[in-house]
């Protein structure tokens, strides 16, 4: 999935510190991300890693540093965080530029075409976060950021998901970060592994990934 070619990163961070309310939370950290890369961000709880998450999709602008995205984000929660009042189509079309064809596509992708009237209060857990998926893959981002998508869910549920989530990747040919505490999801998705530590936190390891069973 890397494609380095020559072709500007879609994440270019160079981050000198964040802080909130007066606790060092991030220090100094600076990447770049390479066009079709898949980069897993891992470490303890409570290090930051969502926090970076945040700056990546412009969420937090009290930072120090710079962060460089070229193109459009979407971002996948731990929740996912739908609109109970609107229809799967709906939910998909409320981002800008999403037609309702694009979102029948997408739809189609996650096995939910046949559900595309109903309410997401009707959906059940795993059809909730394909939805979610949906969601995401339909604004056809430049960049997807997932936290800790897989959580709560049984461990069927996440080796489906696992595998929905990489066909949709590689058909998409998106750049992805993924914030994990499972290693093993670390290892079957990702082509490069960044390991955050320390307070404030700094990246302590960054490695590309040998053991990707590719496909998930
Ligand atoms: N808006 C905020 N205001 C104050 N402190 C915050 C805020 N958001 C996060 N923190 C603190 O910053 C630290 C990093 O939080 P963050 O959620 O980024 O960690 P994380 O690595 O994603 O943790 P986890 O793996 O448990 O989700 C934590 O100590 C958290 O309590």
């Amino acid at each position: 999935m890397t494609e380095t070619g020559g072709t500007a990163p879609v994440l270019d961070l160079h981050l000198r510190g964040l802080a909130y309310e007066g606790a060092d939370i991030l220090g100094d950290i600076s990447f770049a991300i390479p066009r079709g890369q898949t980069v897993a961000l891992v470490g303890p709880s409570g290090i930051g890693k969502s926090s970076l998450l945040r700056i990546f999709a412009g969420l937090e602008r009290g930072y120090d540093g710079t962060c460089t995205v070229t193109g459009r984000t979407a971002m996948v929660f731990q929740e996912p965080t739908l609109l109970p009042w609107r229809s799967l189509r709906d939910n998909i079309t409320i981002a800008a530029g999403v037609s309702t064809d694009i979102a029948d596509a997408v739809l189609a992708d996650v096995g939910l075409a046949d559900r595309r009237d109903a309410f997401p209060n009707r959906l059940s857990l795993g059809q909730q976060r394909r939805l979610s998926l949906a969601r995401a893959f339909a604004v056809r981002p430049d960049l997807l950021l997932m936290d800790e998508p897989f959580v709560s869910l049984d461990p069927q549920l996440v080796g489906e998901m696992i595998a929905l989530f990489a066909r949709l990747r590689d058909a998409y040919g998106v750049t992805t970060v993924l914030v994990t505490h499972v290693v093993e999801e670390a290892r079957q998705l990702a082509d490069r592994i960044l390991t955050l530590s320390g307070h404030p936190a700094r990246v302590a390891s960054d490695t590309l990934n040998t053991t990707q069973k590719s496909g998930a």
